[in-house]
């Protein structure tokens, strides 16, 4: 039974609200979902797509409304514009958290009607569809009751085409029923075009044509009665001896047939009703608001986030060891170290025992001494990990020490030079604590030197190393870690909290079908952009507010250069991330590939940014295109902003701010072209 034999529809093609010829789609080359489709949807008729699941329904029904494109074939339709269609996907597809009357004021403004519009259709279509209070959450109503406002969506701006999948399916029998009699009705009277999907034969003979469909091609279209006096007594006996006819046939063969057309791709005839539309804009806009608004813990992740992550590296990061625990043998104390408390800590007295003020002097520096009679404890203490160092003085150290204070290098005898060296075992497994421990017992001892040589009435340079360190060029005299990385932290969390936002908004519409389905409304990408882009600039400021007042005002970063150059080089770093996070949610299908794309580019960026690391001490190769990474330039720009209080024609700041609006347009050209490539939602 042919497609040819079963039409009898004469003159069909100019009476046709649709037709398809030779429709191919593939979505990999193993995967060819429709193989040389036709078909033929006459005006004011409804028209059952019957076919098993997977047979390409669905995607049939994408092409037509525009969510994808063909790679070969024909698509005629007498709708011409977006508004014309009424489009139920086959998932709810609703923002859950709108009301049911938002969720209609949204298409509304999708469709272009006017409040008032949309006030009196969405009466009707509550009405019809039992729906309950129009003040009732989605995401609060059944199942069911989701699917009924969906296909209240596709009604509400009386489209001359209404595209349903499956949209009975999950009502009960009487609700069913009531809504192919409307779909009869809409037909019948108001010369509606209707295209329904469904597995159920039981349904399909309502319609008043019948699409066989299977394997990607129509097997046969006609009336249901027609069809099964066509050499069948049943419809689901036509259907049946026209599967088996298929099976035998070589169609199945496609697959492998390397002769797949590909004069694509085709696209959908509807128009996009403009680049722009100030309707659809201030609805998607609104949506935003509320979806925003709503959202609770997203509204904890925008404003709680800056502030505990930059109170969080503010107490965590940058403070000096305390409390650090190190051996001691006094070999000079015959009872320990309490001996030390008989002797005076001040005075030019050279006989009593001088370790005991250098002793006091490292205390000082909140170094924790425990002390041992023996080196080899003292030692087996620092190696079971309960002490970072041991300290040793010889048992005649002030003697020696003092031969060695009054001799020349051609009198000291190496006697006194040994004797007089204080010896410290280091735990250097950590850095930065071996080191700040170094230092202080080095400056402990500058200090106690100086003092005997003030009591005792001698110049006190010549106790020192001979460098005076002056008042710094920049910055404070003891500038700490957490002032060198705070500007990267800064433009780092400027950069992420944007792009985590922007990712999370748009993939999560993109995986629950929203955004197709505002698209097959007629939304575009730029009124996407532009609506989103708003919401993130009100979002930002807050963010970028709560961030410098935490780093620079309620704790100390460094803030000595102009605010306004400083707060505008934040805010567009802001954008970038933005940018960034628009290309990685056009490029991933999925949450956890963004998640991927988002969290493998943050170690990379920050590493290279000069958070943990000077960007002169990188190595050599990295050090030469490190500078050409989104962050690195404009981190640089903020430390010499905030830090040097340089300004805006210094090249350090204004390389900062080129590189950032380079970056902008890098990102905003390859969305284009992702875009352009594979979609806003992707092959
Ligand atoms: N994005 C995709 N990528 C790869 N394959 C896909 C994709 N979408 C659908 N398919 C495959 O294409 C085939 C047809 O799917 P489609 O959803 O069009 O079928 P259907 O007839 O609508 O099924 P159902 O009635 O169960 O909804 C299926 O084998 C499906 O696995």
């Amino acid at each position: 039974m042919a497609i040819a034999d079963l039409n009898t529809m004469d003159n069909q093609q100019n009476e046709c609200a649709l037709t398809i010829d030779s429709a191919y789609k593939r979505y990999g080359p193993n995967s060819v979902v429709l193989k040389g489709l036709n078909m033929n949807v006459p005006q004011g008729a409804i028209y059952g797509l019957l076919g098993p699941s997977g047979c390409g329904k669905t995607t049939l029904l994408n092409c037509i409304v525009g969510r994808m494109n063909l790679d070969s074939g024909q698509i005629r339709m007498q709708a011409k514009k977006k508004s014309d269609v009424g489009y139920m996907p086959q998932d709810v597809a609703l923002y859950s958290n709108l009301t049911i009357k938002e969720t209609f004021n949204y298409y509304g403004g999708m469709y272009g009607m006017t409040m008032e519009q949309v006030d009196n259709r969405s009466g009707e279509v509550i009405k019809l569809l039992e729906l309950p209070s129009d003040n009732s959450i989605v995401d609060t109503l059944s199942g069911g009751q989701q699917r009924r406002v969906s296909f209240g969506v596709a009604l509400l701006h009386d489209p001359q085409l209404l595209i349903l999948d499956e949209p009975t399916v999950g009502l009960d029998p009487l609700l069913s029923q009531s809504i192919w009699d409307h779909l009869l009705k809409l037909a019948s009277h108001h010369k509606k075009s209707i295209i329904i999907t469904t597995h159920y034969i039981e349904e399909a003979r309502q319609a008043n044509i019948v699409g066989l469909m299977r394997g990607g091609c129509l097997l046969a279209e006609a009336p249901p009665l027609l069809m099964s006096t066509h050499g069948a007594a049943t419809l689901e006996q036509a259907f049946l001896s026209l599967c088996q006819k298929q099976y035998s046939s070589s169609e199945d063969e496609l697959q492998d047939n390397p002769s797949y057309p590909t004069d694509g791709p085709v696209s959908s005839p509807l128009n996009e009703n403009g680049l722009f539309s100030c309707s659809r804009f201030k609805a998607q806009l609104i949506k935003n608001l509320l979806f925003t608004l709503r959202n609770k813990p997203m509204m904890m992740f925008l404003f709680g986030l800056p502030l505990l992550q930059c109170t969080l590296y503010n107490l965590a990061i940058g403070r000096d060891p305390e409390g650090l625990k190190v051996a001691i043998v006094n070999g000079e104390l015959k009872h320990g170290l309490k001996d030390c408390s008989q002797y005076p800590l001040t005075g030019c007295n050279l006989d009593l025992p001088l370790s005991c003020r250098y002793i006091n002097q490292i205390k000082m520096k909140t170094i924790n001494l425990i002390e041992f009679d023996e080196l080899s404890a003292a030692r087996s203490t620092v190696e079971r990990n309960k002490a970072w160092g041991m300290i040793h003085f010889a048992s005649n150290y002030t003697e020696a020490l003092m031969e060695r204070i009054n001799s020349t290098f051609e009198t000291a005898s190496p006697w006194a030079i040994d004797n007089s060296d204080v010896s410290v075992w280091m735990d250097m497994s950590n850095q930065y604590i071996g080191n700040q421990l170094r230092k202080d017992l080095i400056t402990s001892f500058v200090d106690f030197l100086q003092g005997i040589y003030r009591d005792c009435n001698w110049p006190t340079q010549i106790a020192d190393i001979p460098i005076k360190i002056e008042d710094p060029v920049y910055g404070p005299r003891n500038p700490s870690f957490i002032h060198f990385a705070s500007p990267a932290v800064v433009i780092v969390f400027e950069f992420y909290l944007p792009m985590m936002f922007t990712v999370g908004v748009i993939i999560q519409e993109k995986v629950a079908g929203i955004l197709e389905r505002s698209m097959a409304a007629g939304l575009t990408a730029l009124e996407i952009v532009a609506a989103h882009s708003i919401v993130q600039a009100v979002v930002l400021c807050v963010q970028t507010a709560v961030m410098i007042i935490v780093m620079y005002h309620v704790f100390d970063s460094p803030f000595v250069g102009d605010f306004y150059w400083t707060t505008g080089l934040l805010l567009l770093q802001g954008v970038c991330g933005m940018c960034y996070g628009f290309l990685v949610s056009v490029s991933s299908d999925s949450m956890t590939t963004a998640s991927m794309l988002g969290l493998g580019s943050f170690f990379p960026l920050s590493l290279t940014s000069g958070m943990v690391w000077p960007q002169e001490g990188m190595h050599t190769i990295l050090k030469s295109v490190g500078w050409l990474l989104p962050l690195s330039l404009s981190t640089e720009a903020i430390r010499a902003l905030t830090a040097r209080g340089w300004s805006i024609n210094h090249p350090t700041v204004y390389y900062g701010y080129i590189s950032t609006i380079i970056w902008i347009f890098l990102f905003i050209l390859l969305i284009r072209l992702v875009i352009k490539f594979r979609g806003l939602r992707g092959k």
